[in-house]
């Protein structure tokens, strides 16, 4: 007895701390690396678990659980700033009555209340900072008590006022609200990512906390972002209700959500929330809920805070759109790089306005984690994402003959046995010299325009021209002849001559674009931007090392195997020389040096610039002879900051006694020859482009429950 009782405990607590763990890693995926694995529903089932299992046993309380804290988005990317007040998390539900007994819960202690009820917008936490109606600060949730500023990036949304309107705001307050990705930017950029061979990103939440961390503003500029306000706070707030201050707020000219409503009784509440679960999905940005409030600022007072999450408000969550139908069938994809995607036949099924007949299944172990069987009747949800996924299987309703898949282990179009490559999750088809979809799909991606940029050719012809023998890989295209094209259906003379000339015209792309259209693995257009600049030539790049490769801005290690692999494979090298012959780019062009200024002098730049991008600034730096490193080390004269330079890079910097200079600096030193001219504080390796402190936030933080107090 006395061992089962131990054993027992023993069970629990392990599963009390694989519970952390697995909640631990996906928060991590979820808020740092903005790609989750599984879905919101499945996460918060987990939290659930790990919350029952604690409260059931308060001996393996932990204030590390994630039960107690925030899920923290803190990069060492950004300057840290610690938040005034901090910013906390929503308790939640799914379901009707735990909301009833929430409202029960507040009304048996205060009697009849007031509640507000608004949409809960899909995306990401942010809290501005106003100093006499100008915009301040723009800081992120981060772990609650502290997060990253963004403020360069929360500039160039135009909702967000920077100058306020009327008079009557706080001289300093903060405002709490969500960064959206509108579900049109979203569709447009996964559009450009799909053309770019980039990952497609998940959804519009993981969209607009991956874009609000990039470090390019003008990156931020273009991806369409868009913010609603729904939270003031501050010590001298002019009114006393959140409806009220909502108002304001509205006329100092926040974007403010007009969907809100006061709500009096249980039933009121029921009837928004049902109305906004049919209603929301003619929105166009993503919702996941209903938020419900309690109006007055002092009953808020009264009800305070859990250790993650205020006591007068909950969050009631939408189910996914679902529907269930059965698997008919499984295809298999082979994509231009020998990718496998499995993709599903369903029995055609509406869900959420379309008919669905497809849905992907991602990749083998997906399958096998849910036990997903040919037959099955299966749950199909569709989030923000694109294509419908498989979410679960009704194992009640599983035939009886049913057995577990079977994954292939062949190509499906050329028969060759599939790898899987470390790290990776999808099979691939090795074969790509001769395995029909990938060299189709290889020469149709050099064509694009982003890559080679060849008129006049579209896929069906690319088909056509491969079914008659007259193009096997992408330097065939430049053996073809006019008279060729001409002769081959829905082709005539007119349009093979236009494709001829485009494909000539096509051997003055530059070079980072030829590096991009050869269709390396991961190579998209950035990488293959940032290996031109960094290798310059074509030779360059397929001698460097592995280390050297990773070298480069934006590759990493798995991007350099990929690389290798690529200049290992004897076809592919036969197939560069053909292009080398044929006359395409293969070094970076030259460009004259303006001045010696900075010869044998080296740099690395870090940071953000307001008169440069960090581009720009490496032009400018190899233009008067400087040379651009990497990283910094030893070897490193001159560490041009900016601002918001990371901590870690700083430190480093520090300690091997590389010298800080700001943009004005370099400009100065390009100007004067090479000097650098001296200031106050540059002796000790600070210069004005160094990071402000937090000195400033943290003086006006005093700490403790009361300012959660002032919170409201
Ligand atoms: N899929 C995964 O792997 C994974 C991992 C971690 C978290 N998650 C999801 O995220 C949730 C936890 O995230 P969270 O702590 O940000 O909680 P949350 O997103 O459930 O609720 C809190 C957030 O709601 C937002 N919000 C939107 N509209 C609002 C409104 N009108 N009023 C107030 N707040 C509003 C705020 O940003 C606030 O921070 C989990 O419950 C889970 O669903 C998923
Ligand atoms: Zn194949």
């Amino acid at each position: 007895m006395y061992f089962y009782v131990r054993n027992n405990k023993g069970m629990i607590r392990e599963k009390i701390e694989e519970l952390r763990r697995t909640l631990d890693y996906h928060n991590h995926k979820y808020y740092v690396e903005n790609s989750p694995e599984i879905s919101d529903r499945e996460f918060d089932v987990l939290m659930r678990e790990l919350q029952e299992l604690e409260a059931a046993h308060p001996e393996y309380a932990d204030p590390n659980s994630p039960t107690a804290r925030v899920g923290s988005d803190l990069t060492t990317e950004f300057q840290s700033v610690e938040h005034r007040f901090p910013m906390l998390s929503l308790g939640n539900t799914y379901s009707l009555d735990e909301l009833h007994e929430f409202i029960g819960r507040i009304e048996k202690e205060l009697g009849q209340t007031e509640f507000v009820c608004e949409l809960k917008f899909d995306g990401t936490a942010i809290s501005l900072t106003y100093e006499h109606g100008a915009l301040l600060r723009a800081v992120t949730r981060g772990d609650g008590t502290r997060g990253d500023d963004v403020t360069a990036n929360i500039r160039t949304i135009r909702t967000i006022p920077l100058h306020l309107q009327g008079g009557d705001y706080p001289d300093f307050f903060e405002i709490r609200g969500e960064v959206l990705m509108p579900y049109a930017s979203f569709d447009r950029l996964n559009r450009e990512r799909e053309e770019n061979g980039e990952p497609l990103l998940a959804n519009p939440r993981n969209a607009a906390a991956g874009t609000l961390k990039q470090q390019s503003s003008a990156v931020v500029a273009q991806r369409g972002l868009d913010c609603t306000l729904y939270q003031l706070a501050g010590d001298d707030l002019p009114c006393t209700t959140h409806w009220e201050c909502m108002r304001k707020a509205s006329e100092w000219g926040f974007n403010v959500s007009d969907k809100m409503r006061i709500c009096r009784s249980q039933a009121e509440i029921d009837d928004y929330i049902a109305f906004w679960d049919e209603e929301r999905r003619k929105l166009p940005f993503a919702t996941d809920g209903v938020v419900i409030k309690v109006n007055s600022y002092t009953l808020r007072r009264e009800l305070g805070f859990t250790a993650k999450a205020p006591r007068w408000a909950v969050a009631f969550k939408f189910k996914a759109e679902q529907a269930l139908t059965r698997l008919e069938s499984v295809d298999f994809q082979v994509g231009r790089t020998g990718a496998i995607t499995p993709v599903a036949n369903l029995d055609p099924v509406q869900l959420a306005g379309t008919t669905v007949k497809r849905a992907t299944l991602h990749n083998a172990e997906q399958i096998a984690l849910l036990d997903i069987r040919v037959g099955d009747m299966v749950y199909v949800e569709k989030g923000g994402e694109i294509i419908p996924k498989i979410t679960g299987v009704d194992l009640a309703a599983r035939p009886a003959d049913s057995r577990p898949f079977q994954y292939i282990t062949r190509c499906p179009e050329c028969g060759t046995p599939l790898v899987k490559y470390e790290g990776e999750s999808k099979h691939y088809c090795p074969n790509q010299s001769h395995c029909r979809p990938q060299i189709l799909g290889r020469i149709i991606h050099f064509i694009r325009r982003k890559a080679m940029d060849i008129e006049g050719l579209g896929e069906e012809t690319v088909e056509l021209l491969f079914e008659n023998g007259l193009l096997h890989d992408i330097a065939d295209l430049y053996d073809l002849r006019a008279e060729q094209l001409a002769c081959l259906p829905r082709l005539g003379e007119k349009s093979a001559e236009n494709i001829i000339r485009s494909i000539r015209g096509s051997v003055e792309v530059p070079f980072q674009r030829v590096l991009f259209a050869l269709g390396i693995r991961f190579v998209g257009e950035t990488t293959a931007k940032y290996l031109a600049a960094h290798f310059r030539t074509l030779d360059a790049v397929m001698h460097a090392t592995r280390e050297e490769l990773i070298e480069a801005d934006e590759v990493g290690g798995k991007i350099a195997d990929a690389i290798i692999d690529y200049f290992a494979d004897a076809e592919n090298l036969r197939i560069i020389e053909r292009l080398r012959k044929a006359g395409l780019q293969t070094e970076a062009a030259h460009k004259a040096l303006e001045s010696e200024s900075l010869a044998g002098k080296n740099f690395v730049i870090t940071g953000r610039f307001s008169g440069h991008s960090r581009d720009e600034l490496k032009e400018l730096i190899e233009a008067h002879g400087g040379k651009n490193l990497a990283a910094v080390s030893a070897n490193v004269d001159f560490l041009v900051a900016g601002e918001k330079i990371g901590p870690a890079k700083l430190q480093k910097a520090t300690k091997l006694g590389v010298r800080l200079i700001s943009e004005e600096e370099l400009l100065a030193m390009i100007a004067s020859g090479g000097t650098l001219p001296v200031t106050e504080n540059a002796s000790d390796g600070n210069t004005s482009a160094a990071p402000p402190s937090a000195q400033e936030t943290t003086d006006k933080t005093d700490g403790g429950n009361t300012e959660q107090g002032s919170l409201f």
